[in-house]
C-alpha cells in the first residue's frame, strides 16, 4: 500500500476564499484539529502578506508538534526571510515557494522570459535552502504549462534542493487523465526526479478537483494538498474529506492509503464550517448533514433490512457516533469539560468558566444541549480577547412594523464602561437594529455580507449569525449567538467592530515593532 502525504492547506489556501477572514485563535484552533486529524503538513499561511498572518503562522508553528508547519512564499527573499522566520521554532519546518510557470502567467503577470523563471525559481530555492532542507517548490498554473519547460524547470529546482515538487491545477482547468498523465510524463522525464516527493493541488473550477487528485495518485503523486470542506479560492479546492474517504473505502482501486483519523473528519468540518461561517450544504459528500440520511421508503426498508444496501460509509467511520453523555440542566463541570474534551474545545480556564455559564444559561431554556449548540457556545468566545474591553451588548428590544417601519432600542456598554442607550427606526428589524448601533459610531458602518443560520432542527434552536462591515476602512467578519435571531445580528454586528477595533490597536503597536520583535 502507497502511503499518501496529506498536506492542509485551509489555514492558506482555504482563508484565501471569499468571505472568509479568520481571527488568530480560530486558525490556531483549526490547526490543533487538524493535527488531531492527523494530517502531514499544515500550511498556516504566507507570512510576507501581513504582519497578522505573520504571528498567526509563527503561533501555529511555536504550537503544533505532531505535523509539519509549512508557509508560502513567492520567488524572493524577502518573502522568504518571513516563512522561515515565522516557521522556524515548528517542529518540521516547511518552506514552499512558488512562481508561476504558464505562457500567460509569464508574459502578463509576472513579466517575465521562461529563462528568467527558471532563474528566478532556482535562485528562490537556493536561497530558501541556507534555511533548511525541507524546500517544497510549485509551478504556479502546471497544467497550462508546456511539458517540456516543467520538466526543464522541475529538474532545476530540485538540483537546487527542492524535496517536494507541487504542480497545481491552478485555475481547476485540468482533467483527471490528463493530470496524471501530466505526472507521468515529468516522473519519466525529469532525470533526478526520485530525489523529490511529487504532489498535487486541485481547484475546483470545473467540479472536478477531487478526481484530478485522485487520478495524480495514479500518475505517481506521493502528497494531496488540499482543504476542509474544499474551500479556497474561487470555486475552492479539493476536499480534503471526500478525498481521504475516498482513499480508505476504495482502497482497492487507489491502492494506496493516509494517516488519517477518519474519526476525527466530521469534528473538523464543522469545526471550520463554524469559524469560517461557510455552511456545508446538506448534499455534501461525506460531511453534509444528509451523507447518511436515507428518506425514501425502498431505501429505508433496505437499510433496515441491511445497512450496506445503501450505505458504503459508515458514520462512525467519519465520526458520527451517538454519545453517550445528555448534557442538561444538572449536568455538572467535571460531565461538561469531557464533552468539551470529546468536542475538541480547547479554552483558556477563563473562557471555559464563561462557557460553563453560557451553557448553564441555556439548560435554564432547553432540557436538553446538543453538541451543535456546544460547539456553538463555544465557537461564539473563540476570537474574543478575554479581559480586553469592547462594546457589549446589554439590553435589546424591537418593535416589527409589518406593514413598514420596525423600532430598535439598544443599550451597550462601551469599552470604557459607560452605559449608552439608542433608538433608530429601520424598513426591518435587522435594519432597525444596525441603524441603532451605527448611532453610537461618528463613522459610517457598512454591512457587506448578512448570513444567518440555526445549530440544529428544533423550534428552541440557537441562531447563529455572521456579518461582514467595512468601518473606518476596514473590514472584518462578526459572529453572533443567540436564542433569537434579533440578538444574535445585534451580537454579530458588535463582534465585527470589536475586531476592526482590537485590528487597528494591534496594528499601532505592530507599527513600531521590529521584524524581530514580533511577538
Ligand atoms: C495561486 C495562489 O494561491 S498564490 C497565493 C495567493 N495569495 C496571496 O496573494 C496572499 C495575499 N496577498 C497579499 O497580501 C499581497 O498580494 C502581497 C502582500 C503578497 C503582495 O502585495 P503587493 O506587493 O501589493 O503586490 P500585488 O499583490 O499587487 O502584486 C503581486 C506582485 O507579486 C509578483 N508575483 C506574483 N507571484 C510571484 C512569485 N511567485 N514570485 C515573485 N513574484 C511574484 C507579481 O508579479 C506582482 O509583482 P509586481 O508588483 O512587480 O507587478
Ligand atoms: C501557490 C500554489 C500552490 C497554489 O495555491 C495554486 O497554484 O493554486
Amino acid at each position: 500500500m502507497k502511503k499518501i502525504e496529506i498536506f492542509d492547506t485551509t489555514l492558506r489556501d482555504g482563508e484565501q476564499s471569499a468571505g472568509v477572514n479568520l481571527h488568530a485563535d480560530e486558525k490556531l484552533e483549526i490547526a490543533y484539529q487538524l493535527e488531531r486529524l492527523g494530517v502531514d503538513v499544515i500550511e498556516a499561511g504566507f507570512p510576507a502578506s501581513s504582519r497578522g498572518d505573520f504571528l498567526s503562522v509563527q503561533r501555529i508553528a511555536r504550537s503544533i508538534r505532531q505535523c509539519s508547519v509549512a508557509a508560502l512564499a513567492r520567488s524572493t527573499e524577502k518573502d522568504i526571510d518571513a516563512a522561515w522566520e515565522a516557521i522556524k521554532e515548528g517542529a518540521n519546518p516547511r518552506i514552499h515557494v512558488f512562481i508561476a510557470t504558464s505562457p500567460i502567467h509569464m508574459e502578463y503577470k509576472l513579466r517575465l522570459t521562461p529563462d528568467q523563471v527558471v532563474q528566478k525559481a532556482v535562485e528562490s530555492v537556493r536561497y530558501a535552502a541556507r534555511y533548511t532542507t525541507n524546500i517544497e517548490w510549485s509551478a504556479e498554473d502546471a497544467t497550462r504549462s508546456d511539458w517540456d519547460y516543467l520538466v526543464k524547470v522541475v529538474t532545476q529546482v530540485i538540483e537546487a534542493g527542492a524535496t517536494v515538487v507541487n504542480l497545481p491545477d491552478t485555475v481547476g482547468y485540468s482533467t483527471p487523465h490528463e493530470y496524471a498523465e501530466m505526472f507521468r510524463y515529468l516522473k519519466e522525464h525529469v532525470p533526478n526526479i526520485h530525489r523529490a516527493k511529487l504532489s498535487a493541488h486541485c481547484h475546483d473550477d470545473l467540479g472536478l478537483a477531487v478526481a484530478n487528485s485522485l487520478a495524480a495518485i495514479a500518475g505517481g503523486v506521493e502528497q494531496i494538498e488540499c482543504t476542509i470542506n474544499g474551500i479556497g479560492e474561487r470555486a475552492g479546492n479539493a476536499s480534503l474529506e471526500e478525498i481521504a474517504i475516498a482513499l480508505a473505502i476504495r482502497k482497492n482501486v487507489f491502492q494506496a492509503e493516509t494517516g488519517l483519523e477518519l474519526n476525527q473528519t466530521v469534528r473538523t468540518s464543522r469545526l471550520v464550517s463554524k469559524y469560517t461561517g461557510f455552511a456545508v450544504p446538506p448534499n455534501k459528500a461525506v460531511v453534509g448533514a444528509n451523507a447518511f440520511a436515507h428518506e425514501s421508503g425502498i431505501h429505508q426498508d433496505g437499510v433496515l433490512k441491511n445497512k450496506l444496501t445503501y450505505e458504503i460509509i459508515s458514520p462512525e467511520m467519519v465520526g458520527l457516533s451517538s454519545n453517550a453523555i445528555v448534557l442538561g440542566k444538572h449536568s455538572g463541570r467535571h460531565a461538561f469539560k469531557k464533552k468539551c474534551e470529546e468536542l475538541g474545545i480547547q479554552l483558556d480556564e477563563d473562557r471555559f468558566n464563561h462557557l460553563f455559564k453560557n451553557f448553564k444559561e441555556l439548560t435554564e431554556k432547553r432540557k436538553e444541549v446538543t453538541d451543535d449548540d456546544i460547539m456553538a457556545l463555544a465557537t461564539d468566545l473563540t476570537g474574543k480577547e478575554t479581559g480586553t474591553k469592547t462594546y457589549e451588548l446589554v439590553f435589546l428590544q424591537v418593535n416589527y412594523g409589518a406593514q413598514g417601519v420596525s423600532t430598535a432600542t439598544i443599550g451597550i456598554k462601551t469599552p470604557e464602561g459607560e452605559f449608552v442607550q439608542e433608538a433608530a427606526t429601520g424598513n426591518g428589524s435587522v435594519e432597525a437594529i444596525y441603524q441603532t448601533i451605527q448611532r453610537l459610531f461618528s463613522d459610517p458602518i457598512e454591512l457587506i455580507d448578512y448570513r444567518i443560520q440555526s445549530t440544529t432542527a428544533g423550534i428552541d434552536s440557537l441562531a447563529e449569525v455572521y456579518v461582514k462591515v467595512t468601518h473606518q476602512g476596514h473590514t472584518s467578519t462578526g459572529r453572533g449567538i443567540d436564542n433569537d435571531v434579533l440578538g444574535a445580528s445585534a451580537k454579530a454586528f458588535l463582534d465585527a467592530i470589536n475586531r476592526i477595533i482590537l485590528k487597528v490597536q494591534a496594528s499601532t503597536v505592530f507599527e513600531t515593532t521590529s521584524v524581530s520583535g514580533r511577538e
